[in-house]
């Protein structure tokens, strides 16, 4: 006889029963979405009392939401002119709670002045975040100069960059700064003849002339043509790497920097496959990747002696005189890397202004003449003195602040700053906001029209503090403000001489596409780039342009 399983019985209600008994309060889910929603009212208590003490006492500011802060009042917007508002409300300095962490902003060019350079030791450091340092970089400590915390290392590594990109430093540079404006006038000669309307799409020459500059100084080695920016090349993987590198930098999106609660959440999502975090340190480790693979080829050009001066070559051939670990060369180089992703869209905010603006390119193009009319067919330009595109340069900057919160600031570990009565404490997230201070109409009279002649003819006392807030203020101030000024200034010269700028067709009568807010790729996205990449360019005499294009690259 064969051993027969007993017939499952469908539960009667006397079992029923015995299971409700055993669950006197609803089902298994029930409890556990009671569970939650206790978890949750404790976290939102917790959290509040946290955020509530984490205020700084007699400092004015939005009080915000539980959880979220101010989030939810600067999403969409850009939120340097967001705190500039609130500035006219709340004071010149105010704080505000991004998710549960407080940020000071600092809004007028006074109280940058009082705090970053009054006070520049307590103001001298940068903040961690969970999505750079914690995801992309997995916590390593090697970072870029612009985002670590201040320490002996982090003072060595600015004082080598520093050193490298002085003013006597960049006068050094001039031959390969003009050689890459020529490279950048060469790749938009062939853009504007490659159709009959001479329309350009500026943004992979306008990356090129930017990464090429920091390329040659730091590793001497370059891009030689826009087909390497794409397809299957080292240069396209650094294209490639560093725009997602912007994209988790950018301190106004990535919400799990400030609201904790996000990060479990994130993790659940991550293991679902809904997104993938391991993305992000993957990211970490090919900006790495690539980095290694440029100083490996420099090594070998060094011991071929085939290699080019450079930062990176001087330390390699005398490793003892800079006193850097393998790291904080490493980390010499992200920042290198970082600085050319802040300058192309300067280049490109130029461009658009000039095609809509013919009246300030007719001045520049008649002051590069009254100067000296033999800079239309000079290969060279950067030497020449051209008092009105020099200050048109510093306009651009201020008018369209490539960072309009500049990078986010911190005070010192251990000292406290102090604002009108109110402590800073140590460690605080602090933001300059660099776009505010541009537009301070003390400084800048009418901040809203574009004037290159506020740079010429600012009377003494304003020109004695008439300082370019698009490179930051005080002891963490951008290292590279001498090099990138020279290279954008020998670059509009450049472009100035050859060219005549006029809108692409579509951005025809489009007044937004010249708008420092409305003219923005993203609003919130922390590097300000222009949403159009298109104008005219018509060449003024292609014959002259190509000679000074045959010049050696020095
Ligand atoms: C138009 C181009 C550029 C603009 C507008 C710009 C702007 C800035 C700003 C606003 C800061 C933060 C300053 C502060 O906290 O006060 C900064 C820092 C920095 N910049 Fe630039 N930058 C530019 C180009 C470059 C280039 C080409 C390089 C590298 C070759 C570079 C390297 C750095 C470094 C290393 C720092 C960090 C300094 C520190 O934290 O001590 N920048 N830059």
């Amino acid at each position: 006889m064969g051993l027969t399983l007993p017939t499952p019985r469908p539960p009667t209600s006397e079992s029923s029963g015995l299971l409700a008994k055993a669950l006197p309060s609803g089902t298994v889910f029930q409890y556990i979405l009671a569970l939650l929603v206790v978890s949750f009212i404790i976290y939102l208590v917790v959290g509040e009392v946290a955020r509530y003490r984490s205020r700084i006492p007699n400092l004015p500011g939005p009080r915000g939401l539980p959880v979220v802060g101010s989030l939810p009042w600067l999403r969409g917007k850009v939120h340097a002119e967001q705190y500039r508002l609130w500035s006219l409300k709340y004071g010149d300095v105010f704080q505000v709670q991004l998710g549960e962490r407080t940020a000071v902003i600092v809004n007028s060019a006074a109280a940058a002045r009082s705090l970053f350079l009054g006070q520049r030791e307590a103001m001298n450091s940068r903040p961690l975040f969970y999505v750079l340092h914690g995801k992309v970089q997995g916590g390593s400590a090697v970072t870029s100069i612009g985002t670590s915390p201040w320490s002996d290392s982090c003072k060595k590594r600015r004082k080598v960059g520093a050193t490298a990109m002085n003013k006597v430093a960049v006068d050094s540079y001039q031959p390969t700064i003009n050689a890459e404006s020529r490279g950048f006038i060469s790749d938009l000669l062939a853009a504007s003849l490659s159709n009959e309307d001479h329309i350009v799409d500026f943004r992979d020459s306008v990356r090129k002339y930017a990464m090429n500059l920091v390329l040659t100084l730091n590793y001497g080695t370059r891009v030689e043509n826009i087909k390497q920016l794409r397809g299957d090349t080292i240069f396209a993987e650094m294209v490639l790497v560093e725009t997602e590198i912007s994209r988790f930098r950018n301190v106004s999106q990535n919400y799990e920097n400030y609201i904790p609660l996000l990060r479990p959440i994130g993790k659940v999502l991550s293991w679902i496959g809904v997104r993938d975090d391991k993305y992000m340190a993957e990211i970490g480790k090919r900006r790495v990747g690539y980095h290694k693979a440029l100083l490996e080829n420099l090594r070998s050009e060094v011991a071929a002696g085939t290699d080019k001066p450079c930062i990176q070559g001087n330390v390699l051939k005398d490793p003892e005189s800079k006193g850097l670990s393998e790291g904080e060369l490493l980390s010499v180089s992200l920042s290198m890397m970082a600085g050319a992703d802040t300058s192309q869209p300067t280049v490109g905010w130029a461009l658009l202004l000039l095609s809509q603006r013919q009246d300030l390119q007719q001045k520049a193009y008649d002051a590069i003449v009254e100067t000296d009319a033999s800079i239309l067919s000079a290969a060279d330009v950067s030497t020449f003195k051209v008092e009105y595109v020099d200050a048109f340069t510093k306009e651009v900057g201020r008018y369209y602040t490539a960072l309009k919160l500049g990078l986010p600031r911190a005070t010192h570990d251990e000292l406290e700053a102090n604002w009108n009565g109110a402590t800073i404490p140590s460690k605080t997230l602090v933001f300059l906001n660099a776009w505010a201070c541009s537009q301070d109409p003390v400084l800048f009279p009418e901040p809203l029209i574009f004037s290159p002649e506020r740079w010429i003819n600012a009377g003494s006392t304003a020109t004695t503090h008439l300082h370019q807030y698009a490179f930051g203020i005080g002891g963490r101030m951008c290292i590279a403000n001498h090099l990138a000024h020279k290279a954008l200034y020998t670059a509009f010269l450049h472009l100035i001489s050859h060219f005549q700028v006029l809108p692409a067709v579509n951005n025809l009568n489009d007044p937004t596409t010249i708008d420092p807010l409305e003219g923005l790729l993203d609003k919130e996205s922390f590097v300000a780039t222009p949403k159009t990449q298109f104008v005219r360019l018509i060449p003024r005499d292609v014959a002259r342009t190509k000679s000074i294009l045959t010049s050696d690259r020095t």
